[in-house]
């Protein structure tokens, strides 16, 4: 059998929109083993949006590794141990695709290079800010070309965390992707392409004071927010407590803020300001730290089944 564990992600940082992503130090587990026939499909916690059968996403990820190397395993079982809450913003469909294509390729022989595996993880997820630093971890600038994805990974250091505000309701990528416009003003464009540089700049530089302006949006999140309540309360409490920046994970509606060395003292705030405040939604807080790994064996041990 083997187990991988892959990071959930936070994709687009502000103005980053389909092209910035970090993997977080939150993690699911999926075991594998090639069995005698057939497909068997466990999860913890179990979860009814999470499919028992070939429309599992990781079985989808799984196979379309095994249709590319040629090589398919005659029945498999896969085990999921989840901890990335699904559908809040924080990269669970990512984590399934990349950790479910790292797991195949490993079940398969390993045929496919890790350039080769970004590739098919984020024509997958059909962007691939969450699915690169899912499979490397990092903070990583990415971009998805015709056959490859074009890519930096940037190694977050320990000083900067990242706070993750997680509501008690979902909202799918693919709803909050649909009500995006079709078309954006040329100064809303040149706005974002301003701050996303800046951001590169000033996170790969450490220049942490600019990073509230640098992660400033007008693609994404003034149509996005209609849709989560309180988002502007949340995102101006941790500026007020320091942030150095706050914006929607993904496609929301988890909310990020970045923090440096004061962590314990926003952290406090933060909790005490959530236990007096007035909110639609129960809000739960964490304060993760960035994954510089991506995806990893976690362990393998050797099948009985012989070819
Ligand atoms: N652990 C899991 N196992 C199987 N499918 C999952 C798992 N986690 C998420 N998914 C699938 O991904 C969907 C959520 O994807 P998406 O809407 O993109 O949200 P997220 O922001 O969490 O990636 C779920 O409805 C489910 O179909
Ligand atoms: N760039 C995408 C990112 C979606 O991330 P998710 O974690 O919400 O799946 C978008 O903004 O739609």
């Amino acid at each position: 059998m083997i187990s991988v564990k892959v990071p959930a992600s936070s994709a687009n940082l502000g103005a980053g929109f389909d092209c910035m992503g970090v993997a977080l130090k939150l993690y699911n587990i999926i075991e594998v083993e090639e069995i005698e026939k057939g497909l068997i499909i466990t999860s913890s916690p179990d979860d009814p949006s999470i499919a028992k059968d070939e429309n599992n996403l990781v079985f989808k990820a799984m196979k379309t590794v095994f249709d590319e190397v040629g090589w398919y395993p005659r029945g498999l079982r896969i085990n999921l141990i989840n901890e990335i809450p699904l559908t809040r913003g924080l990269g669970s469909s990512a984590a399934c695709i990349s950790g479910g294509i790292y797991a195949a390729n490993l079940l398969s022989g390993g045929k496919l290079s890790e350039e080769e595996m970004i590739y098919l993880a984020a024509k997958m997820e059909g962007h691939p800010d969450n699915s690169t630093p899912a499979m490397i971890g990092g903070l990583v600038f990415a971009v998805l070309e015709d056959k490859k994805v074009n890519y930096i990974k940037f190694v977050v250091p320990a000083r900067l965390k990242f706070a993750v505000f997680i509501p008690d309701f979902q909202l799918s990528t693919e709803y909050a992707r649909n009500i995006l416009p079709k078309y954006i003003e040329f100064k809303d464009a040149v706005f974002n392409i301003g701050r996303a540089t800046l951001f590169a700049s000033a996170i790969t530089t450490g220049n942490y004071e600019l990073l509230p302006a640098a992660t400033q949006d007008r693609l994404h999140q003034p149509y996005r927010k209609k849709l989560i309540p309180d988002f502007d309360k949340i995102v101006n409490l941790s500026l007020e407590f320091g942030a150095k920046g706050a914006f929607l994970s993904g496609a929301g509606p988890s909310i990020i803020a970045l923090v440096d060395e004061n962590y314990e003292i926003f952290e406090q705030n933060v909790k005490n300001a959530l236990a007096n405040m007035e909110l639609a939604a129960n809000w739960d807080f964490m304060i993760l730290e960035a994954d510089n790994s991506g995806a990893t064996v976690f362990s393998v041990q050797s099948t009985s089944l012989k070819r």
